[in-house]
């Protein structure tokens, strides 16, 4: 379906965490993090037209799993955004037209909420600056500042309190998304159970990390990669161990679970290793695609025209 028409497009990429260091629950509920956001070239596009109601479209591959009422992160930035401005006429299509998979720990539900803050900002000339942008995506969930702002990032706190981070070059990347997705609050849950009766350190990125992104060396960045949320996703998707070990034996440099999965992610030594990587995987069986994508990349952009 071509973007709805009159309207305001911005494009926003899905993510990967390069390091996912997960402290112990906090009274919230939440866990403090050190999450090393990178985003990656999988996106999402969010079209805005003005409506006399709040009324949401999708369309994509995994279309048929994304809600369409007011539980949708789409939905929520945009009532926040009028609200928090006093918007008059706050009716609006929202159209998204998504790539990055459903449930997948790839924040695709948060890249379309900062993808609608970002358009009905624009959309409705609500001027708001960075700073309070940044702060209603918090409003939204952990993720989402991050989907705003693209590029990499150290998130503190639950993930939301971002410092940016340098990177040379571009990291090779394949996603291997499952069938079906994962919980994330039932991930870290299980998480916390695999974890009982352990000393939890306090979440720390690696300097080895920091550095190899500093570099842009694939070999010392897959050296580096860690997920505290990996073993919760396998123990609730075993099936998880297989696509990481076909990844593997395909040549990655490094296999592991994107977030809170179940997408798998697999670092390549370039583009050519890339391709070759996805195309066993793909005939191996153990995931239902895989797709290779390029990060950094930017976060949320307007569109032209
Ligand atoms: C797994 C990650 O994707 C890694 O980037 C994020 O930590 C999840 O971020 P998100 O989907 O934006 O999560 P939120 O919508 O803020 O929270 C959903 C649920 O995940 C759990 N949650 C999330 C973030 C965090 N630092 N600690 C948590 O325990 C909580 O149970 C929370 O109720
Ligand atoms: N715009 C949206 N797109 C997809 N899911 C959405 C959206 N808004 C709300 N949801 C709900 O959020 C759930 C998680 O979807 P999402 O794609 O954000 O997961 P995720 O990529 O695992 O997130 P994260 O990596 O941030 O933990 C979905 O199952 C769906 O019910």
């Amino acid at each position: 379906m071509a973007r709805p028409a009159g309207g305001v497009t911005v494009r926003v990429p899905a993510k990967v965490n390069v390091q996912l260091a997960v402290g112990a629950p906090r009274p919230d509920g939440f866990h403090d993090l050190a999450n090393v956001f990178l985003a990656v070239g999988l996106y999402d596009e969010i079209t805005v037209t003005p409506s006399d109601t709040l009324r949401i479209t999708v369309t994509g591959p995994d279309a048929h799993l994304v809600p369409r009422d007011g539980t949708n992160l789409a939905a929520r930035a945009a009532e926040l955004l009028a609200a928090r401005y006093g918007v008059k006429d706050p009716g609006v299509h929202i159209h998204i037209a998504k790539d990055i998979p459903v449930a997948g720990g790839m924040a695709g539900g948060s890249a379309d909420g900062a993808g609608a803050l970002l358009a009905c900002d624009a959309l409705w000339g609500t001027g708001a600056g960075r700073t309070e942008l940044l702060d209603i995506c918090a409003e939204l969930g952990s993720d989402v500042p991050f989907s705003l702002v693209g590029g990499a990032a150290l998130g503190r706190g639950r993930g939301e309190i971002l410092t940016p981070l340098d990177v040379r070059g571009v990291f090779h990347w394949v996603f291997a998304p499952a069938d079906g997705g994962l919980s994330t609050p039932a991930v870290y849950r299980e998480c916390d159970r695999l974890r009982a009766g352990t000393a939890v350190p306090e979440p720390e990125a690696t300097p080895q990390l920091l550095a190899a992104l500093r570099t842009g060396d694939p070999v010392s960045l897959a050296a580096a990669v860690s997920n505290d949320l990996q073993p919760a996703a396998v123990s609730l998707r075993p099936s998880l161990a297989a696509t990481l070990e076909a990844g593997t034996a395909a040549g990655a440099l490094a296999a592991l679970v994107s977030g809170s999965g179940p997408t798998c992610a697999f670092l390549a030594e370039d583009a050519a290793a890339a391709e070759r990587v996805a195309a066993a995987l793909t005939a191996s069986g153990t995931c239902r695609a895989a797709r290779v994508a390029q990060g950094p990349a930017a976060g949320a952009t307007l569109l032209p025209g």
